[in-house]
Formats: C-alpha cells, sequence, structure tokens
C-alpha cells in the first residue's frame, strides 16, 4: 500500500473518533486552552484561524475574543489546486460569502501573512505530523510562508484525533504544536 492509500485509510478511522468527540461538548475546553495559548503571545502576531465546516472544533469563541483585543485575525481562502491558501483577513463583524468545500470566506478582507497558524486537521501524531482533508493546501502554505517568515504551525482538535503513527510524506509540515480540550502538546 502507498502512502497516499494509507492516509486515506487513517482520515477515515480520524473522520469517526472527530465525529464522537464533536458531539461531546468539548468545545468550550478547547478554546479556554487556545485563548489561554493566544494571549501568551506577541500582541503584534497576526492569528490565521479558520472558519469550521463538518467536525471540526470551533475556534470561533477565541476568533472572538482575540478580536474584542485588538488582535488581527485571517481566515484562509482557497485561490486555486494546487495553490498555498491566501489569508483574508476577518472580524466578527465583517460580511462573509461561501468559498468553496463549504467554509465561508470574507467578502473583502485584506490580505495577511499569519504568524500564528491554527490549522484545522483530521488526526495528528505524538510527533506532530497533521492530516488534513488531503488537498495539501496548508502544507504548501507553512512552506510558502515559513521562508519569508518564522511561524508558528499550531493543530487544533479533539485529543480523541491523536493517531499513534499519521503516514508521512516529505512533504508534510511538522506542527509546533497541537492544542485540545486537554491542553497544549509541544513538539
Ligand atoms: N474550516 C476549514 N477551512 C478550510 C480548510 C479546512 O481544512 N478547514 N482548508 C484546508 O485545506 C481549505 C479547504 N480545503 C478543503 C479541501 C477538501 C475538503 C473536503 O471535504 N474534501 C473531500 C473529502 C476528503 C475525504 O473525505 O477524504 C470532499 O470534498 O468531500 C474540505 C476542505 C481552506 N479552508
Ligand atoms: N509543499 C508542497 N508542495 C507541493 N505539493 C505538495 C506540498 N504539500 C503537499 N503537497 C501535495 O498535496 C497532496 C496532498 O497532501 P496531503 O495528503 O498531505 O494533504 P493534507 O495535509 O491532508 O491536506 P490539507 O493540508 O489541505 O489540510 C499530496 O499529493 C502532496 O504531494
Amino acid at each position: 500500500m502507498n502512502t497516499s492509500e494509507l492516509k486515506s485509510m487513517a482520515r477515515k478511522a480520524a473522520f469517526g473518533e472527530r465525529r464522537i468527540a464533536h458531539g461531546q461538548g468539548l468545545d468550550n475546553d478547547a478554546n479556554a486552552q487556545l485563548t489561554s495559548y493566544l494571549k501568551q503571545q506577541d500582541a503584534e502576531l497576526v492569528i490565521a484561524a479558520y472558519m469550521p465546516i463538518r467536525t471540526e472544533v470551533s475556534p470561533l469563541p477565541s476568533m472572538k475574543r482575540m478580536a474584542m483585543r485588538g488582535r488581527r485575525i485571517c481566515v484562509p481562502v482557497i485561490v486555486g489546486d494546487e495553490q498555498p491558501l491566501e489569508f483574508h483577513e476577518w472580524t466578527p463583524a465583517c460580511e462573509m460569502i461561501d468559498g468553496p468545500f463549504g467554509a465561508s470566506v470574507p467578502k473583502d478582507g485584506a490580505i495577511l501573512i499569519p504568524d500564528i497558524i491554527i490549522t484545522p486537521l483530521v488526526a495528528f501524531d505524538p510527533s506532530g505530523y497533521r492530516l488534513g482533508y488531503g488537498g495539501g493546501f496548508y502544507d504548501r502554505s507553512f512552506e510558502q510562508i515559513s521562508e519569508q517568515k518564522s511561524i508558528m504551525a499550531i493543530g487544533f482538535a479533539y485529543s480523541e484525533q491523536e493517531l499513534m503513527i499519521v503516514p508521512r510524506e516529505d512533504t508534510d509540515y511538522k506542527l509546533d504544536a497541537v492544542i485540545t480540550e486537554k491542553g497544549i502538546l509541544s513538539f
């Protein structure tokens, strides 16, 4: 079996775990951990988070709190297949429109280059590797932005999304940490 087939199997298993975790009311605890982490970071740093889809843990409560504290927040926008993501500025009041794959995107937010990237994921492992939906969008974005400046790539997930090993390819970017409802795991 090749890595892409292994990833596809791991994705299926992790989707099941994520769906169960999603129904357990863990988003409040996860957001308390995320907010606490973000408050400790330099206030000048631009934060990328995301508009949740499917059964992803929602970072919206933390995004709103950080925006109220004056922090600059942005969310991912797909610009094309095999392209890195763009990150467009988001505020709690900004007008949103439907983007590809069901995630809404700001109607006219400025393009920002984030320093801290809070990324959704399907599964993560104890070495800091992540599995997404298979588009490679985040891996390309981490690679592109980290060539310009130092970034913090932080997964946000339910603790049950941890797998023993996530199948790995050369293009997979290692996360700096994963935040779950239980706390922060640094790699
Ligand atoms: N909330 C959120 N926003 C995001 C992402 C994300 O992962 N989460 N992205 C991160 O890249 C981009 C959207 N990319 C996506 C790529 C594919 C699918 C998706 O559902 N693909 C298949 C299912 C794959 C599978 O089951 O293995 C589908 O269309 O059914 C969703 C989002 C940008 N915005
Ligand atoms: N930096 C990169 N440059 C070129 N191709 C890449 C890069 N990163 C990933 N890819 C390609 O994208 C495809 C999907 O990658 P992968 O399965 O790791 O996506 P994912 O991490 O699950 O999805 P996402 O990052 O969108 O959440 C792979 O075929 C991989 O070769």
